[in-house]
Order: C-alpha cells, then structure tokens, then sequence
C-alpha cells in the first residue's frame, strides 16, 4: 500500500474541477480517493476495487460524516487494470460530485453533505501519483 498524499487548506469551489493522474500498482487490490472537509468528512470516497473486500472490478463510492460512512454506491464499469496509467477527474456543485474517467464515463454520486468548498483531499493505496491539476 502506498502512502499516497494529503492535501489540506485546499479552497476548491463548487464548479471548480481537478483531476488526478497515476498508475496502478501491479498487484493493486484497490485505491481510494477522498475528497471532502477533512479526513472524517467526505463528500466523496472514490474507492475502486480490484479484489479487496469481497468486490472484484467495482468501484465503491461512499460519504463520511463526523466518521460514519454514508450508504455505498457500487458501478460495474471498471475502466482500470494493475500496472496501468490511470486518471480521475472530479467536479462538484452543491447537489453532486461528478467523476469523469479516462474513457469519458461519467459517474454521479448525490452531494450529501451539501458542502460548498472543499479543503481535503486524499489518495490512497495502490496508486503511484505523476500529476495532480487543479
Ligand atoms: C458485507 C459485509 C458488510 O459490508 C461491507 O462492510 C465493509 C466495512 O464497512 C465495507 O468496507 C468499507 O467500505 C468503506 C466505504 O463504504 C471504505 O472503503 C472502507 O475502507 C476505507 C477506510 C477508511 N477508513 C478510515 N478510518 N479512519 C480514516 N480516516 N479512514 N476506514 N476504512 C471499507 O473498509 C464494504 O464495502 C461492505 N461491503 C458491502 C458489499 O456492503
């Protein structure tokens, strides 16, 4: 598992995009991507998952409020494979967060803490960062 990065005191505003850029690992179970208020607080858990939990080739979004996950949306199309580049670009407005993938899918997940700026952002696990655009 990778360390990954941290970014905090960010001010991205509702409209405002970003988009991450890396590779998977090799042997990667899986990779997250958090986005929110802090750690506890996300608007956004972007969680593929290559075998890790009991899901094979899904993507597991989630909320997180004062710690406690929200209810999970799952999406088939699976667009990532171990050992390759991999690109996620995410945009918000106060009822939802979009993430747009390298093949041009696009995944809605509702906005459920209705937050206007985001100030954290997290990646996390099987995922080797090369750029970060905001
Ligand atoms: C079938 C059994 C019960 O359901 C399972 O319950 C698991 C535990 O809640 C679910 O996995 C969690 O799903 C979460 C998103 O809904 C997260 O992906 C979580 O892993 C990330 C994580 C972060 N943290 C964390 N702790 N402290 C901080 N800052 N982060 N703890 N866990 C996973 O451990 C897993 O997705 C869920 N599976 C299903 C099919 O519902």
């Amino acid at each position: 598992m990778d360390r990954g990065l941290t970014a905090t005191q960010l001010k991205l505003q509702s409209g405002e995009s970003f988009q991450v850029k890396g590779k998977v690992l090799p042997d990667a179970k899986g990779f997250t991507v958090n986005v929110g208020k802090d750690s506890e607080n996300l608007v956004l858990h972007f969680n593929p998952r290559f075998d890790l939990h009991g899901d094979v080739d899904t993507i597991v979004l989630n909320s997180r409020h004062d710690g406690a996950w929200g209810e999970e949306q799952r999406e088939s199309h699976f667009p990532f494979q171990p050992g390759e580049k991999a690109e996620v670009t995410i945009v918000f407005d106060a009822s939802e967060v979009k993430v747009k993938l390298a093949d041009g899918h696009e995944i809605s997940f509702p906005n459920r803490l209705g937050l206007e700026t985001i100030h954290f952002l997290s990646v996390e696990g099987d995922f080797k960062i090369k750029a970060l655009k905001f």
